[in-house]
């Protein structure tokens, strides 16, 4: 089965989960690893990112800025200078995700457009696939659903209910339209930039995976 939660709750396991927080948390992971971070660490909340030592960067975000004292925010384009770097990084809602379905599964993708055919290619060789979309503050993200179409339109065993609606919704669309609640306050902050390139399809051919706790590389 293909399935879809709009949001991180009644959740379940499955032989593939994939994490979509598509603004901006998938897509900032994804940017890291794509440019040689050799992992992150998700954690849940600002002070767990702070105990982390010195050769860590710690990064994040609270109400879209970067808190006091981070490295960096959870802007896609501030991780382009990361080779071999280690980072620690808490979000609103995509780190808090990738916590909720740690054992649910023993394979865990994180999902954008970005990098968008290559985690494709891997979920074609599956049929009991879920997506989870991250939402914003317990509130549906037009943006995770369209990422969630896109893959589900491209996937041919059974759809449930949740999948085939934005199978359809997908085709609609026929392309990224980032306008939605979320999209629209990070154009207030000042991050107009992060929605063309998060809207970006196949910037990077690799697959980003959550693996004993660490986001890294996937084979
Ligand atoms: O930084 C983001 O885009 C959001 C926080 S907010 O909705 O902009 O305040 O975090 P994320 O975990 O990536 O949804
Ligand atoms: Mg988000």
């Amino acid at each position: 089965m293909i399935d879809v939660k709009f949001l991180p709750e009644k959740l379940k396991s499955a032989q593939v989960i994939v994490v979509i927080d598509v603004l901006r948390a998938t897509t900032t992971m994804i940017t890291a690893i794509a440019n040689g971070c050799e992992y992150i660490i998700p954690v849940q909340s600002v002070n767990d990112a702070k105990v982390y030592g010195k050769e860590f960067l710690v990064c994040g975000e609270r109400n879209g800025i970067k808190p006091e004292g981070f490295d960096k925010g959870n802007s896609p384009l501030e991780y382009f200078d990361v080779e071999d770097k280690k980072i620690v990084l808490t979000t609103t809602n995509g780190t808090k995700t990738l916590k909720m379905v740690e054992g649910l599964s023993d394979k865990i993708i994180l999902g954008a457009f970005i990098n968008f055919s290559a985690t494709l290619n891997v979920l074609k060789d599956y049929s009991d696939i879920l997506f989870v979309c991250a939402g914003n503050d317990n509130e549906i993200s037009f943006e995770d659903l369209q990422v969630a179409g896109a893959f589900v339109d491209r996937l041919f065993w059974n759809l449930s209910d949740s999948a085939k609606a934005l199978k359809y919704m997908w085709n609609a669309l026929k392309k990224p339209n980032f306008s939605g609640v979320h999209a629209l306050k990070l154009k207030e902050l000042g991050f107009e930039r992060d929605l063309d390139f998060a809207m970006s399809m196949d910037l990077y051919n690799i697959v980003v995976e959550y693996k004993d706790g660490k986001v890294v590389k996937g084979g």
